[in-house]
This record gives C-alpha cells, sequence and structure tokens, in this order.
C-alpha cells in the first residue's frame, strides 16, 4: 500500500519539525521538500512593490516537483533506496500491496497547485498566528536573506492569499495548531496516520 501524506502549513509553521519527526519513527518513510524546487534568484520575478515574489506557486518548478512524487508512486522501493532511506525487511509471505510505504511531502504552498491536490490520501495544514510566525522568521536563515519589509509587504499577505484559495477548493484539510509544543503535535499526527493507516489495512 502507498500512501501520501500532506504537512503543509505557513511558512515556520514547524513543518519540517514535525516532518523530521516522522520520518524518524514511519516504517519504509520518504519525504519531498517543496523548498528544495524553489527556482534560482534571477528566475524570480520582481514585483511591483519592489520585492522578489518568493511567495507565489511560481517561484517554484513545480513540474518538477510532480515528478519527484511521480517517480515515488511508480517505484517506492526505488526511490527510497536511491534516497538512502532504509526499507523494514519483507516477510517472505508478503504481497507487494501489504507493504506499507509512506511519502510525506511538506511545504508552504502544496495546496494550490492542482495537478498534485489528488496525489494526497492525507492532508495536514499548520498555523500559527500572525507574532508567533513573524517572529521565528526573524531569526530564519533561507539561502536567500529576506530584505527589510518582506514579511509584512510579502510573505503574510501572500499566506493569506492562498489560504483563502485553500479554503474555497474545497480540499479535505485537518488543520494543526503550530503552537502546540513539537512533542504534542507530532503524538497527535503519528497517532491519526497509525488510525489512518489501520482502517484501510
Ligand atoms: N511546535 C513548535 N513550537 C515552537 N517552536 C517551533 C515548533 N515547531 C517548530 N518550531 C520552531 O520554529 C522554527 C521554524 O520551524 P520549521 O519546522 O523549520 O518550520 P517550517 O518548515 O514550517 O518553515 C524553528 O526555529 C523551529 O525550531
Ligand atoms: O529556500 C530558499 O531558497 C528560499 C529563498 C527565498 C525565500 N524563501 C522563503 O521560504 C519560505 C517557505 O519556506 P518555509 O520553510 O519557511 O515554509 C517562503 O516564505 C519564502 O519567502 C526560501
Amino acid at each position: 500500500m502507498k500512501y501520501i501524506i500532506g504537512i503543509g502549513g505557513v511558512t515556520n509553521g514547524g513543518k519540517t519539525t514535525l516532518t523530521n519527526k516522522l520520518i524518524k519513527t514511519l516504517p519504509n518513510c520518504c519525504v519531498v521538500h517543496q523548498d528544495d524546487f524553489f527556482k534560482k534568484p534571477d528566475h524570480i520575478q520582481v514585483g511591483e512593490d519592489g520585492f522578489k515574489q518568493w511567495d507565489v506557486i511560481t517561484a517554484l518548478d513545480m513540474e518538477a516537483m510532480t515528478n519527484t512524487i511521480k517517480g515515488w508512486m511508480e517505484n517506492p522501493v526505488k526511490f527510497a533506496r536511491s534516497h538512502g532511506v532504509a526499507l523494514s525487511p519483507v516477510p517472505a509471505v508478503a504481497s507487494s500491496e501489504e507493504q506499507v510505504h509512506i511519502l510525506i511531502v511538506e511545504g508552504f504552498l502544496l495546496y494550490n497547485y492542482a495537478p498534485l491536490l489528488e496525489a494526497f490520501d492525507k492532508c495536514y495544514y499548520i498555523s500559527i498566528p500572525y507574532e508567533d510566525c513573524k517572529r521565528r522568521r526573524s531569526t530564519r536563515q533561507y539561502t536567500v536573506p529576506d530584505p527589510p519589509g518582506l514579511f509584512d509587504g510579502h510573505v503574510w499577505p501572500m499566506y493569506q492569499k492562498h489560504r483563502r484559495q485553500m479554503e474555497d477548493s474545497g480540499l479535505n484539510i485537518e488543520y494543526l495548531d503550530g503552537v502546540k509544543s513539537k512533542e504534542d503535535l507530532y503524538n497527535q499526527v503519528y497517532q491519526d496516520i497509525q488510525n489512518n493507516l489501520l482502517n484501510r489495512l
């Protein structure tokens, strides 16, 4: 069985932290990070506001990301091996359908790209309030540092716009409170995944 989990949410909401905890405990679990598909800085458009438009879907090579996910869907064993993910031994009696393979797709604009929406078996979305987000972001180092004013001028307004768009899409999303402790968030999601997998077996 193949199972694809989306962990979307606001910048600095804790997506990577949660993902890194889950991949340590979920069996046969690979990960795709949307941040790995940002285009090079010279391919990022500059808006009328003067800011490079990093927080829009065209800043990402979504076709390449989709192809990576398709690669996992076609052959999760090969994908795991080529990404250095250790697989559980397959019992001699097990068929390939009995072996569970999990893919976590993590990113801030996961649910705003129509061709990918059908891929997810389960969609999580982490939110935190404006003040927490601004504070966490202020200490974060990206490959391209935030210019002054980017958060209020671009990042937060784009987050609000994309969130509304996602909510209007009718996708079935489980919202997570990113202000909860890292441990509580992990326990909540791990338990939910276990329950969902058991229901499918
Ligand atoms: N539940 C949490 N409570 C407090 N701080 C958190 C929590 N989850 C993550 N953080 C912190 O917030 C920052 C951003 O976390 P990260 O997982 O990289 O977010 P994202 O991948 O959503 O951008 C990091 O400094 C991280 O330690
Ligand atoms: O990773 C990069 O190369 C990069 C370069 C410039 C900006 N970013 C920021 O990365 C943010 C999304 O990543 P994250 O982990 O904070 O959800 C988004 O808000 C962008 O403004 C990221």
